[in-house]
């Protein structure tokens, strides 16, 4: 059984999903991590050449991680814009959306390092209501960000509690 993270940039996947991984013996993947050890470039670099070309790195990352078991999948904020990446993700296991307030990501975010926000921050608005539908249709379970990681990782503990009885 595997976990699959999804959410906005600056959301939590990446350390909530390291944090998860660490607590129930599991094994983890950041899909980011993965392409950028894997194409040996920056996910900046890569957006040079478009984010088509970055996008097109994402979705074989993602078929290449079918023979994963008992492994926690951080995904990019972006990847529910193809339909082909959340018809994927659905087959390797249970979709954890994590919805993070918006104010609460500016709190934490290095725009430098999201090429996406290089126009400003005011981009995060405009991608959190262009996404939000479509995080919602690809998860199986929604869960709140709005206070500090460890009330999210019980969160996410819990539902995977109920998963796993039911
Ligand atoms: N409640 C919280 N949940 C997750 N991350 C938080 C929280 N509060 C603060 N942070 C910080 O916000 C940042 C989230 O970044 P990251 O895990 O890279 O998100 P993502 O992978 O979704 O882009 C980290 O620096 C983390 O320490
Ligand atoms: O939302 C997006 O389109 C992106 C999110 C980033 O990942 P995180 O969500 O882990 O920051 C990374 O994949 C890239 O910068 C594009
Ligand atoms: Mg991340």
């Amino acid at each position: 059984m595997n976990i699959v993270l999804i959410g906005m940039m600056g959301a939590g996947k990446t350390t909530l999903g390291k944090k998860i991984a660490s607590l129930k013996n599991m094994d983890f993947i950041d899909v980011d991590e993965y392409i950028v050890e894997k194409s040996e470039m920056s996910i900046n670099d890569m957006f040079k050449f478009g984010e088509d070309f970055f996008r097109e790195k994402e979705t074989e990352a993602i078929k290449e991680l079918s023979c994963k078991d008992n492994t926690v999948i951080s995904c990019g904020g972006g990847v529910v814009k193809r339909k082909i990446n959340s018809e994927i993700l659905k087959q390797y296991g249970m979709i954890i959306y994590i919805d993070r307030p918006v104010e609460c990501i500016l709190k934490d975010i290095n725009a430098e390092e999201r090429p996406l926000l290089k126009d400003g921050s005011d981009k995060l608005y405009q991608l959190y209501n262009e996404r939000k539908e479509l995080y919602e249709k690809c998860c199986d379970y929604r869960v709140i960000n709005d206070e500090d990681e460890e009330s999210c990782i019980i969160k996410i503990l819990d539902i995977m509690k109920i998963e796993n009885e039911g």
